[in-house]
Order: C-alpha cells, then structure tokens, then sequence
C-alpha cells in the first residue's frame, strides 16, 4: 500500500508547495517575465513589506479575508466552450474566499477599499480551477514595470487608509496607455456589500472545447443580489462587509452567474489595462452557490494559494504577461507565509459565530 507522507512533514509539505512553485517559476521563465536585470518576486515582497504587509503568516496582498464553501453548476453553454470536466454537467464544490485587496491584515472595513474573490471548484476526477477575481472593471497596470511602480504608489497612508493621492497622479501621468482604466475606476459605483458586488479577472483565458477549437475570454463573477450604491461613511465596525455578508448566509445562499466575455478580434487580449468591445457577447458558464461562512483561521481556504494559473485541461493562460507575474509572485507570498507563525486573522471564529455588528471600530 502506498502512503502518502506525514501532516505537516517537509515530505508532504514538498508535495503540496513544489509542483505549482516549480510551474509559477517555469511559466514566469518562459514568459520572459524576470530578466536578470528586472525585478524578482522577492522584490514584490519587499514592496508589499513596505505598503504594511506583516511577517505573521498572512497573504502579502489581499491579507483581510473570510472563507466560504458551497457549490458550483455549470450550464451546457460552458461544456459548449470548455471540454473540462468543470462543465461535465456535475455538482462540484467550491472553496471561496472574500477578501480585502490591500496588504493590511487588520484593515478595518470602508467603503473604499477594492474587495475581492477568490475560488477553487474541483471534480471527483482532481481537476482544480482556481480564480482571483477584484471588484475593479479594469488593472492599473498593463505589466512588470507598471505593477512594480503601482504597488509602490497605491500604498495605504498607515493613519489615514487611504492611498497619497499625488503618488496615483504622479503614476498615471508616466501611463498614458492607463487613461481609460482610470476613468472607468473613478465611475466605478461600488456596492454596500461584499455579497451584491461583481469581481472580474481581467486577465485573460483560452477555453479549448472538445473539438479544439480555442475562444479566448475574461471572467466575471456577477452577483444575483440587487446593486445598492455604498453609503458615504462606514458602518463604524471594522468588520461590517465580513459580518454582514455572514448574516446573510445565515439566513440564505447567495449566488454568482460566473460569465465569460468572448473577445472579439481587436480586444486586447494580452493587456487587463484596456477595455473590450462593449458588445462582446457574455456566456453564463454556471453559477456559484456560497451556503456557509468560515473564518479563514479555521478553513483549509486560510493557507491556499489562489494561483489564477493552476487551471484544468481546457482552460488555458493567455500570452498576458501579469498571468506569468502573478503565479510567480503568489507562489512566493504562500512560500513565505507558509514559513511563518500566524496570529489571529481580523475576522474570527467569534465573528462567524456571533456576526452582530458593534460599534468597536477595530482595526490597525
Ligand atoms: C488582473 C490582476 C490581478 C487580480 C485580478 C488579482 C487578484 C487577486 C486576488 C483575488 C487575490 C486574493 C487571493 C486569495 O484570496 O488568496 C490576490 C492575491 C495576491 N495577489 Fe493579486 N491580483 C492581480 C494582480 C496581481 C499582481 C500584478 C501582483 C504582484 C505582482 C499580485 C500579487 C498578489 C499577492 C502577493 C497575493 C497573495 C498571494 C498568496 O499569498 O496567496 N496580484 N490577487
């Protein structure tokens, strides 16, 4: 009988982190995406160690979050695009995870602040999606260079929580290819809650159906609940989006039609910074279903990595260069973190058990 190795040995521990880092490493190589003189991922680290990441086990970005499970169905149009086992027709479960984008773990909850969501779907056969999607409707930023630069200048004010104004200026003015994403970003109207927002991947994806056939497309998470605009001022409890989205599922799933915009030719498909065809046609590939809440400190959602390039047979990178940056870069965070003692996340246990809202205004 084959054993698989020991919890918590370097065996199994080498199991678990070494094929998607040596995947991150060699998709990152062969895109070309650190060349001897550019900046490696340990240098992303510094960054965010700067913009208030902290050495306690947390997420380098995206460090506030809260884990979810339910289900996924998948709609025959999906299996019409995809020949993966996702869109087979089966009920398959889903490993979710809401989050806040800053590196701050202990940032209290505003209604600024970009959110996000982050998903694994697998089938009984081992096939594992995985998806990190924001709330933004473009990236600010088109590759290395431009998210080295962004992540210094979207840094938070460790008083205030909220970006120098200037600095956004200063790296917009150098990008004039980031005109539009910016526009669109200030009409963004962003939601009240986490549960009736709509998260995008903006990066882009090729889908091979069972033919060959290969349609290239960008995801969006869109929300069933109805839109309400975000109020002016936060409710003062620093966690009200996680609590509130916990009172919710207390009560009832909530629900996303996940969505593939298909580029049409002319859609930049290698650039997350620039829009697409207003008409694109949308497929509905299925709908995510989340039924119950968990604090990431007590969900096996709390340590994984979200790498948007572990994809099943059917789901492909495309040639955008942040993919190649990103698998890089997150398997470094998970590798670093991974090492660490973690504290206790913002959102606990207590909060998922008892999410009445109070007025305590926690946070960093
Ligand atoms: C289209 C662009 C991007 C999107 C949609 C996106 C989305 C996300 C999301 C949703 C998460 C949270 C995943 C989770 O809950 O575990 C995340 C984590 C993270 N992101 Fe991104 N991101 C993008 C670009 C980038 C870039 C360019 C970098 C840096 C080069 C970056 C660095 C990170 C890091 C370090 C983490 C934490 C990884 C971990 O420890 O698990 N992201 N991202």
């Amino acid at each position: 009988m084959a054993h698989s190795p020991r919890k918590g040995s370097p065996a199994r521990w080498a199991a678990v982190v070494l094929p998607p880092l040596c995947l991150g490493g060699l998709m990152a190589w062969a895109a070309g995406v650190f060349s001897p003189a550019a900046v490696s991922p340990s240098h992303f680290m510094q960054r965010f160690q700067k913009a208030g990441a902290l050495d306690r086990g947390f997420r380098r970005a995206h460090a506030k979050g809260m884990c979810a499970t339910g289900w996924f169905d998948p709609t025959p149009e999906g299996r019409a695009l995809s020949r993966s086992g996702i869109f087979r027709g089966e009920h398959l479960p889903v490993m979710g995870r809401f989050s806040l984008a800053p590196p701050l773990p202990y940032l209290p909850d505003n209604p600024a602040v970009a959110r996000s969501l982050a998903m694994q779907i697998r089938t009984p056969a081992g096939e594992d999606w995985r998806m990190a999607l924001v709330d933004a409707p473009l990236q600010a930023m088109r590759d290395v260079d431009d998210a080295y630069a962004f992540f210094k200048a979207a840094r938070l004010d460790p008083a205030t929580h909220k970006p120098d104004p200037a600095a956004i200026r200063a790296y917009a003015a150098q990008r004039p290819w980031l005109k539009t994403a910016f526009e669109q970003a200030k009409s963004h109207k962003q939601t009240s809650d986490l549960t009736n927002d709509t998260y995008n991947s903006l990066d882009s994806f090729i889908l091979t159906d069972e033919a060959g056939k290969k349609t290239t497309v960008r995801w969006s998470a869109v929300a069933r609940e109805p839109f309400r605009p975000a109020a002016d001022s936060s409710v003062n409890d620093g966690n009200y989006l996680f609590k509130r989205l916990v009172q919710t599922l207390d009560q009832r799933p909530l629900s996303w039609d996940i969505v593939a915009t298909i580029a049409r030719d002319g859609d930049p498909v290698n650039d997350p910074s620039q829009p697409w065809n207003d008409a694109d046609q949308k497929v509905t590939v299925g709908t995510v279903t989340f039924t119950k809440a968990y604090s990431e400190d007590e969900s096996p959602c709390g340590p994984m990595v979200f790498d948007p390039t572990i994809l099943p047979d059917g789901i492909g990178v495309s040639d955008d260069p942040l993919l190649g940056l990103r698998s890089s870069v997150y398997m470094k965070s998970y590798a670093t973190r991974s090492a660490e003692h973690k504290t206790p996340s913002m959102v606990t246990p207590g909060d998922i058990n008892n999410p009445t809202l109070t007025p305590d205004g926690k946070g960093q």
